[in-house]
């Protein structure tokens, strides 16, 4: 696997650039993949509905597919509208043979317009098909025709028949809620035969919803070809799909259901030097060069750190996160959005339930006596949690730097190296779309900071940046004398 996923859409197309393929291919790169497409049916359609539908012989199907998995290694592939059997064969065919890791099926049925996409005739292949899918994204009609029931009336009845697929076919079932009426929530799920993982969502009143589907869809496959589980890729997709619904309508294109704006972030982020984060990232530069090329980092990456500094360094770090903890909770607090507010609320649990629970597997579950150093960093913290802009510019550098050092030291990483788990998780992409989150919330909250406010962020970010440094460099700084009285001393 590369850093870059190369993810296959195979599917109809969409001249208005909505839907279909050209949907997936902008959803794969704004979600950091590489995008490549095979053509089932050329289809004549905009917004306000489908006029034609010209299919290409099936054989030229075949020929696409090899054309690529003849030349490209495949990380991921998601499947759209196949229109027929005989297509829904020969892709089959092609999937048991090139066996991608990540296969995606949206089984596209119905237009949003309301037009058919699939042959009644297909919907039996259309089933045999998701058992060869690592998961299904059926909205609820889909669902229905899926499982040979009535369509569900009730998110409660939606997933109890998600769970009969994913026990028949043996696969994971992204449950979409688009399609529920009533109150101000657009809720999905991840469902397997163990349980369900729910993303609230919420509605956006809007009228470009044109190609949603296609577009979740996409994003799943790259994401999870990107290292995520099933529930984090949906996490992330969701809080993604959610902003480019927000910001359809500006787009302008069409008289009927406009398309989503795909590339939202990309547009919200300030280019080159204007954005506060990059900037701050590049005046840190030196700190940054100074943690990479600590002893404390260098050892842990090739395995020879001395255990007991280790321990030392762990223990210090289970103190720190149960304060970070509290600091993450306290942004909850202060969080302008609901976004916002559940993004800090989940790092507050995860600080302590995740990597914790990596500091207790070394060093157990007692009480911890600070040191002066961790105590001079969460001291910096508690000062800047006054206001929001500040407090979240000093937890930055805790994700940021350490999500930027975990994706190094992950190259040194294999199975029997030494702090395997430790490397797993601070290596892990999911760790990182965590950075990525909290960056962009940063960014925000800069761009939007009168200049004193800003100058303080400076202050805040900058300094955390160095209390970082501090940590990684005292536990083979041989804790000073002092306070090895005072931990001897508790
Ligand atoms: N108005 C909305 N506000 C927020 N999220 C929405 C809205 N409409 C759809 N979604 C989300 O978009 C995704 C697609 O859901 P939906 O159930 O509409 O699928 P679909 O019918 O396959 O989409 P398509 O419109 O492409 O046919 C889901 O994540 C759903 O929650
Ligand atoms: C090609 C294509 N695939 C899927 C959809 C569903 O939105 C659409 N409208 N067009």
């Amino acid at each position: 696997m590369t850093a870059i996923p190369r993810v296959l859409s195979i599917a109809g197309t969409d001249p208005t650039g909505g839907a279909g393929l050209q949907a997936d291919l902008k959803s794969i790169g704004a979600l950091g993949g590489y995008g490549m497409g095979v053509v089932t049916a050329l289809v004549a359609q905009n917004t306000c509905g489908v006029r034609a539908v010209h299919v290409p012989p099936v054989s030229f199907l075949a020929e696409q597919l090899d054309a690529v998995s003849d030349d490209v290694t495949i990380d991921a592939v998601k499947l759209g509208m196949l229109h027929s059997a005989p297509l829904i064969e020969v892709i089959a065919a092609w999937l048991a043979r090139v066996r991608p890791p990540v296969v995606v099926l949206d089984p596209v049925m119905v237009a949003t317009s309301g037009d058919r996409l699939l042959d009644a005739e297909a919907e039996d292949a259309v089933r045999r098909l998701c058992n060869l899918a690592d998961l299904v994204t059926p909205n609820l009609p889909e669902l229905a025709v899926l499982v040979e029931q009535e369509p569900a009336s009730t998110w409660a009845d939606a997933i109890d028949q998600a769970r009969f697929l994913a026990s028949s076919s043996d696969t994971t079932v992204l449950l979409k809620g688009g399609h529920l009426t009533g109150d101000g929530a657009c809720p999905d799920a991840i469902v397997t035969t163990d349980g369900v993982h729910e993303v609230l969502g919420r509605r956006v009143t809007t009228t470009n919803t044109h190609g949603t589907g296609c577009s979740l869809s996409s994003a799943m496959a790259t994401l999870a070809a990107s290292g995520l589980s099933w529930s984090s890729a949906l996490d992330r997709a969701k809080e993604w799909l959610t902003g480019a619904l927000e910001n359809g309508a500006a787009l302008d294109v069409g008289h009927g259901h406009g398309p989503v704006d795909h590339f939202h972030e990309l547009r919200s982020q300030p280019a080159g030097f204007d954005s506060w984060t990059e900037s701050r990232w590049a005046a840190t530069a030196p700190i940054r060069a100074a943690v990479d090329a600590c002893a404390f980092v260098v050892t842990l990456g090739d395995g020879t750190l001395d255990r007991d500094q280790f321990h030392w360094y762990l223990a210090q770090d289970a103190y720190y996160l149960g304060e970070y903890s509290h600091l993450l909770a306290r942004a909850s607090t202060l969080a302008p959005t609901r976004e916002e507010q559940v993004f800090w609320a989940r790092g507050a649990a995860a600080a302590l339930e995740e990597e914790a629970a990596l500091h207790r597997s070394h060093v157990g579950d007692g009480p911890v006596a600070a040191s002066a150093t961790t105590l001079a960093y969460v001291g910096h913290l508690h000062a800047t949690s006054g206001e929001y802009a500040e407090l979240v510019a000093a937890l930055l550098p805790c994700y940021w730097l350490y999500a930027d050092v975990g994706e190094r030291l992950r190259a040194l990483d294999h199975e029997g190296h030494a702090f395997h788990d430790w490397l797993g998780t601070y290596g892990d992409p999911a760790f990182a779309q965590a950075a990525r989150q909290a960056t962009a919330i940063v960014e925000r909250a800069a761009q939007e900071a009168p200049a004193a406010v800003r100058q303080r962020m400076v202050d805040a970010f900058d300094r955390s940046m160095a209390h970082e440094l501090a940590f990684f460099e005292a536990p083979l700084n041989q804790a000073p004398t002092a306070e090895k009285v005072l931990t001897a001393h508790h």
